[in-house]
């Protein structure tokens, strides 16, 4: 007998550079989902989809479950709790080159609290850890299942960037889907808007190699995208017109750097990554803007998309 087509929704959850991202991007087999070395630079819920002959697994990237420190934070939690209830699995990410600390507890704790969705413990990021500091760590979050009242339906200790044991979680992962039809036609990866997608490209390209205090006070909104008219058809040009927002002008200074050199370097790391994405030759106009304290202001959220 064959194995019945299995769909359904994944949430990886986990402190801020867990390496949620970096997964969805292992399993999925592309970038779907940007990624960067500052913690909570993950806004958006961006589905990664893996498609498998017995299965359709779409996966929801949350944003670093933390305590609410600003109005962002609060809607940033709000998204998240709303999200893990109406997934089928969710899978705590645990970085096993860092010990178990209050954060990671205070999520399964949370978590704990949604009763109905499956729990998967992954113990990420395995190339940086030696043997003993792996079974340690499955050790401690074992122990993490036990002292919250989760059960673990698995505990897996994966590497995204080797690509160890990538495989085997999606299999897993499957297992515990519930039958039912492909959800997404063949060949999607994903279901995010594209202005979605670029704008958070945009957004991981400014935020590399600033200081600590920007990465919450930047956001980025696609005002215009479309391909240029008069183009021959075997040289298309997409046509992108983005605003990048900042809270304060001391900012906007540091984001367009002497010159405008540091926008312009942001602007091309940007087209190339977009360009890779979408497949076409872009053209990228950027402004900077400064929308005052935007992160506290309701309007502005809506406006910029929260
Ligand atoms: N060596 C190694 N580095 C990893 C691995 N997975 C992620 N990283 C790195 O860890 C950092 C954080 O990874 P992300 O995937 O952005 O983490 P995240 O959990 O999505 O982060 P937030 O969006 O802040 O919640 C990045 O610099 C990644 O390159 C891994 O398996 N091995």
């Amino acid at each position: 007998m064959t194995e019945p087509y299995r769909s359904g929704f994944v949430s990886f959850v986990g402190r801020p550079n867990a390496g949620k991202s970096t997964l969805t991007n292992a399993l999925v087999g592309q970038k779907v989902v940007i990624t960067s070395d500052k913690p909570q630079t993950t806004r958006t819920v961006v589905r990664g989809i893996v498609n498998r002959p017995d299965a359709q697994l779409i996966l929801v990237d949350t944003p670093g479950l933390h305590r609410p420190r600003t109005l962002l934070g609060e809607r940033l939690n709000d998204l998240v709790k709303t999200t893990l209830s109406e997934v089928d699995v969710v899978a705590v990410c645990f970085p096993a080159n860092e010990k178990i600390g209050p954060g990671d507890r205070f999520i399964v704790q949370e978590m704990a609290k949604v009763r109905r969705t499956l729990k998967v413990a992954v113990a990420t990021k395995t190339d940086l850890a030696t043997p003993e500091q792996i079974a340690q760590h499955l050790l401690d979050i074992a122990a993490l299942g036990d002292s919250t009242g989760t059960t673990w339906q698995e505990v897996v200790p994966v590497s995204a960037v080797s690509g160890s044991q990538v495989e085997l979680l999606a299999g897993l992962l499957t297992a515990m889907l519930p039958e039912g039809p492909q959800l997404y036609p063949d060949g999607d990866l994903t279901d995010a808007p594209e202005e979605i997608l670029v704008a958070e490209l945009i957004r991981e390209a400014a935020l590399d190699g600033v200081r600590d205090e920007l990465p919450h006070s930047i956001a980025v909104v696609v005002e215009e995208m479309g391909l240029r008219e008069d183009r021959p058809e075997d040289k298309p040009l997409l046509d992108i017109h983005a605003n990048l927002y900042v809270e304060r002008s001391s900012q906007k200074g540091i984001v367009i750097g002497h010159k405008g050199a540091r926008l312009r370097d942001v602007g091309s790391r940007a087209r190339q990554q977009i360009e890779a994405l979408l497949g076409t030759p872009v053209y990228l106009d950027l402004h900077v803007k400064i929308a005052k304290d935007w992160q506290r202001d309701p309007k502005q959220l809506r406006k910029l998309g929260f």
